[in-house]
């Protein structure tokens, strides 16, 4: 009946993803402006009747399109919901929030803008005249989950008639995605490509374009079995039978999966949800590739298959087990590199370049970056690392020039690119103004071996919302201090998951059995500056900050976070005094550093925080310290003294001293790329830079701007904050003894992860130096 299933119970998942489609805003993008808008003379350039000009330009010379209109950065992914993921036909409307999300993918991988265009179009006829009538609008065409055998007549002709790139998303990309897949497994096997037997669940889009990928690549027709809702695609067949299923059609009396997987290689699922019996595993060749890739559920659960086959590789198209096949790793970024030379079309050269771009990432030594990034953990090529992780913010820097550059190579540029030096620069910047820069921080987290973070205001719902998070993510074993009543209810009223004891420790201030010691801890380290005994025992009770410092300084937690009720100076106080400050910074104050990531890139603020009016010292003291912080993000720190004064324009107090700041940088961090002091937009600009000073030892944009004292810190973070929209991390405490963090009361859940994830990588660093 319709509507039963409106009734059926849902998952967590589910509610939580219609939860995320609908709030705040319906759906998952909106269009943005590029261009101020503000008043009149704006309405009179970007409106009529300014408008008028480009529209002439382009009329004379349609290549303008490119320099006056979005057109070559805009690409649209068209469905006629004939396939969606493994949904079947469930129409274009319904696979709306599918194109959606390649849409934000697009966007977020690789700074793609798109439309995404949902078409009431069956029929091939209908779904060619619809699509190519569009080509004046996008500099490329992703078509998306339209059902074999129409989709493959709707590419050739498409290809045909339109000068832009066409490119059938479920059938190249995943292509490509699998060939990578499919080269590095049979090396881990040992196998060679001509000699393996590959069968497949599934003869649609995906599952004929992988194979006919692979033929081109060196698999032989003979050794492949094709198999659908119907059995084995076998001589005399009549059923769902068709020109593109022809090469692969065998003369046998094999009928079915079960007849064919014997002696299997490789085994290729692009079908439906469970079609593979895990029984029939047992019959495969040894050290198996069992690529089970059906969305959102697979032909086999990976921990089924593992169950009888331990020696398999196994790859499904879900982000929520490893070797994650999904062609989410390759269509940004091969849009990405025909977009930006002018590509007319994605050919076999552009396509072998993804692959052999894909597999190689998986097995590259992670460069002095990368292996910052991820701290020495990042997995390494083998049964579970077949191919990268779709947030390695390194696949855009490999793929998109491979790509570029075949399409150069093979004519199809119509902007071809002759600086690739400074192409792969642009790629470089854009990666890090993606949010992609918290990524690496996430994966050195998971896998962190100090994990145990204690939150001093465990009862505050943006703390409980995060620690479901961080438990969910695997980046953090949270303790939360809070009265156990409170905390249980409060779980209860925000449908959270997580539970004390099973999931989390809770330390309930008002009766733990360590008290005892916390107190006598408290009275140890403080009791010389005068607290009292009975002081003492009522600030354990009462100050959660305190229990959070004192569990930490005794080796109960790895890391804490408190700072979400109060004075930031009354949570200093605590930290300062029982944590304290590293052994190289003791005669200092503490710092803290921001980090502000926005749609312009990411930019770190020292000190918004702590230290009102540093010396000299002390600046050059807290660059050093941000700079190493910084690099746990990957990055490779390019810091300004940003003043008043630039490059000596004023001998106020303040510009000598960040002038005598640089100086001290020079002596004793020479490595760090520094200078300084200059304004701040000097410091964004290389082109305002070299204009007054031609000479600095400061190349590119600084992303590590240190102020001169508390009051121009923390206006900048604040205003550029809001103006921007910026989100902000932080603050981080530098310096401290053990990774200690207070946050502000304005912090939200996801900025409670943030800090979370990045305390773990600083309480493992620190274990590992220890
Ligand atoms: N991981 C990834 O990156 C990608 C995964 N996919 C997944 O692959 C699947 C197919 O997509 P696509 O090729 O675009 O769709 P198509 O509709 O073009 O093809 C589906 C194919 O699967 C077959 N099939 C359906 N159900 C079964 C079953 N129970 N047992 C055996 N065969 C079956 C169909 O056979 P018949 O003709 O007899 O119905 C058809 O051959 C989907 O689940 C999709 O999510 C697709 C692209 C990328
Ligand atoms: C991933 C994808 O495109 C699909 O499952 O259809
Ligand atoms: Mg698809």
């Amino acid at each position: 009946m319709p509507g039963d299933n409106v009734t059926a119970v849902r998952s967590d998942l589910e509610e939580a993803a219609l939860y995320f489609h609908k709030y705040p805003k319906p759906g998952k993008l909106e269009i943005q402006s590029t261009k101020p808008l503000g008043n009149q003379r704006d309405l009179a350039l970007a409106y009529s009747p300014g408008v008028a000009a480009p529209c002439l330009e382009i009329r004379d010379d349609p290549d303008t399109a490119a320099d006056y209109t979005g057109r070559a950065n805009l690409v649209a992914v068209i469905s006629n919901g004939t396939a969606v993921l493994g949904l079947g036909n469930i129409g274009p409307l319904a696979s709306k929030p599918v194109m959606e999300g390649k849409a934000v993918l697009f966007k977020k991988f690789a700074g793609i803008d798109v439309f995404d265009i949902e078409i009431d179009a069956p029929e091939i006829d209908r779904m060619v005249d619809t699509i190519a009538a569009l080509e004046p609008t996008f500099g490329g065409i992703n078509l998306e989950d339209i059902k074999a055998p129409e989709c493959f007549e709707v590419e050739e002709r498409l290809k045909a008639r339109m000068s832009i790139p066409v490119f059938h998303d479920d059938q190249h990309g995943t292509a490509i995605i699998v060939a990578a897949a499919v080269i590095n497994a049979l090396e881990f096997a040992g196998k060679n490509l001509p000699d393996v037997k590959i069968v497949t669940s599934g003869a649609g889009a995906a599952a004929l374009a992988c194979l006919n990928l692979l033929v081109s690549m060196g698999a032989r027709i003979e050794n492949i079995w094709v198999t659908d809702r119907h059995g084995v695609a076998h001589k005399g067949r009549v059923e769902e039978m068709d020109r593109w299923k022809d090469p692969y059609v065998k003369d046998t009396e094999a009928r079915t999966l079960a007849d064919v997987i014997p002696g299997a290689d490789v085994f290729l699922g692009l079908s439906a949800a469970g079609a593979l019996n895990p029984e029939l595993l047992q019959h495969m060749a040894q050290k198996p590739l069992i690529l089970a890739l059906a969305n959102p559920t697979p032909e086999i659960m990976p921990d089924v298959a593992r169950a009888v086959r331990p020696d398999a590789m196994i790859c499904t198209g879900r982000s929520d087990y490893p070797n994650q096949v999904n062609n989410v790793l390759c269509f940004p970024y091969i849009f990405r590199g025909a977009l930006d030379c002018g590509a007319r079309a994605i050919n076999e050269e552009m396509k072998m370049a993804a692959v052999r771009a894909i597999a190689a990432l998986a097995r590259e030594e992670p460069s002095d970056v990368a292996a910052r990034a991820y701290t020495g953990e990042t997995p390494t090529f083998g049964p579970d690392f077949l191919i990268p992780s779709p947030f390695d913010p390194r696949l855009i820097l490999r793929i998109a020039p491979a790509v570029a550059k075949a399409a150069c190579d093979s004519g199809v540029a119509s902007r071809p690119i002759t600086d690739f030096p400074a192409y792969l620069d642009r790629l470089n910047r854009f990666v890090f103004r993606s949010g992609l820069v918290m990524k690496p921080v996430f994966s050195a987290a998971k896998t962190s071996t100090a994990k145990r973070v204690i939150y001093a205001d465990g009862e505050e719902e943006r703390v409980l919302r995060a620690a479901q998070v961080v438990l969910d993510e695997d980046i953090a074993r949270p303790i939360l201090i809070g009265r156990p009543h409170v905390v249980e209810v409060r779980l209860k009223r925000y449908g959270l998951r997580i539970r004390p004891g099973t999931d989390f420790e809770l330390i309930n201030p008002e009766d733990d059995p360590r008290y005892r010691n916390y107190v006598d801890l408290l009275i140890e380290l403080t009791g010389r500056r005068g607290v009292t005994q009975e002081a003492a025992r009522t600030i354990v009770r009462t100050d959660t900050t305190v229990i959070a410092a004192l569990a930490l300084r005794r080796g109960d937690a790895d890391a804490m976070i408190c700072g979400l009720e109060g004075r930031f100076e009354r949570h200093l106080r605590h930290v300062s005094q029982i944590i304290g400050a590293r052994p190289e910074v003791r005669d200092r104050d503490l710092s803290a550093l921001s980090m502000l990531i926005s749609t312009r890139g990411v930019v770190f603020l020292t000190d918004p925080y702590v230290t009102v009016d540093p010396t000299a010292e002390e600046i050059a003291e807290m660059a050093v310290l941000a700079a190493e912080e910084i690099r746990r993000f990957g990055i490779e720190p390019k810091a300004a003294l940003v003043s008043h004064s630039n490059f000596g324009s004023r001998d106020s107090p303040s510009a000598l001293k960040m002038r005598r700041a640089a100086e001290i940088l020079r002596e004793t961090a020479p490595e760090l790329e520094c200078d300084g002091e200059m304004h701040a937009d000097s410091a964004l600009s290389e082109a305002l830079r070299q204009r007054i000073y031609p000479h600095s030892r400061l190349k590119g944009e600084a992303n590590l701007l240190v102020f001169p004292n508390l009051d121009s810190a923390n206006i900048a973070l604040t205003m550029v904050k809001q103006m921007m929209d910026a989100l902000h991390v932080g603050p981080i405490l530098m310096g401290t003894n053990q990774p200690a963090h207070i946050l502000t009361p304005s912090v939200t859940s996801r900025g409670i992860v943030n800090m979370t994830a990045l305390a773990v990588v600083e309480a493992a660093q620190q274990r590992t130096e220890a």
